[in-house]
């Protein structure tokens, strides 16, 4: 059985409303999804003003991202903070990324696990760096853990994790004490299917709470070596 494709779930982003289509993942199982790429110059400038807002007091040097989604939320953050460069953490194994640092994803949209590359000319970057990591949607949590896994590996302070959406509830568990990082723009539930309805999940409707941590500048790590991939 499939739900009608036209069915959403409203909801608020940045102070705006938004209403994202609910997609079914199985029988028993939907997701509202956020398509950021299908949604526009002004709702890209919105959320990286509003990313760039919460967290700049933290004071990031350098904002990095996850293919494929995580793309536009890095740039339109560090557009706003005004830095200008920024590190894409990638998914496709190209040629040049034959010794890149890597962490295993199995992300809420995949059915096998998938890898998350940094490339080991980003380093440089990101050691000894106060870093804000964004993506678009944090879900189970398996994409942000494994991209603060990655961006400690590299000798980055991380000293925020911003999202567009939180998803559920998961995340709090995978991201353990790095959960008191997070921000989200928004929150949405899961769904279960009852009755060939989509029922949001009352367990996953809020956000379970957390406790926001302050970096100081003195509070940055070391920079340290790169451990092996
Ligand atoms: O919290 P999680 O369960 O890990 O889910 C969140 C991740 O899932 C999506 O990425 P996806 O793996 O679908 O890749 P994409 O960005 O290339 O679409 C999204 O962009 C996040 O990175």
């Amino acid at each position: 059985m499939h739900l009608d494709t036209a069915r959403t779930h409203e909801t608020e982003i940045a102070g705006a409303p938004v209403a994202l289509p609910i997609i079914q993942l199985d029988d028993r199982k939907a997701i509202a999804l956020l398509m950021v790429i299908d949604m526009g110059i002004r709702f890209g400038d919105r959320v990286g003003e509003a990313l760039a807002a919460h967290f700049a007091a933290l004071k990031p040097e350098i904002i990095v991202g996850s293919a494929t989604l995580g793309i536009p939320v890095a740039i339109e953050v560090s557009r706003r903070l005004g830095i200008d460069h920024y590190v894409i953490l990638q998914k496709s194994p190209k040629f040049h990324l034959a010794d890149a640092l890597v962490e295993e994803v199995r992300s809420v949209t995949s059915t096998a696990p998938q890898r998350l590359l940094l490339d080991r000319r980003s380093i440089a970057l990101l050691q000894g760096r106060r870093v804000l990591v964004v993506d678009d949607v944090v879900a189970t949590g398996s994409s942000m853990a494994a991209a603060l896994r990655l961006v400690r590996r590299a000798g980055g302070c991380v000293v925020g994790a911003g999202t567009i959406l939180t998803e559920g509830n998961a995340w709090r568990a995978a991201l353990g004490q790095d959960a008191t990082l997070l921000h989200g723009l928004g929150h949405i539930p899961q769904f279960d299917i009852i009755d060939g309805e989509p029922v949001a999940d009352p367990a996953t409707e809020a956000a379970p709470p957390t406790e926001r941590r302050i970096f100081l500048t003195s509070q940055v790590a070391p920079a340290r070596k790169p451990s092996a991939a």
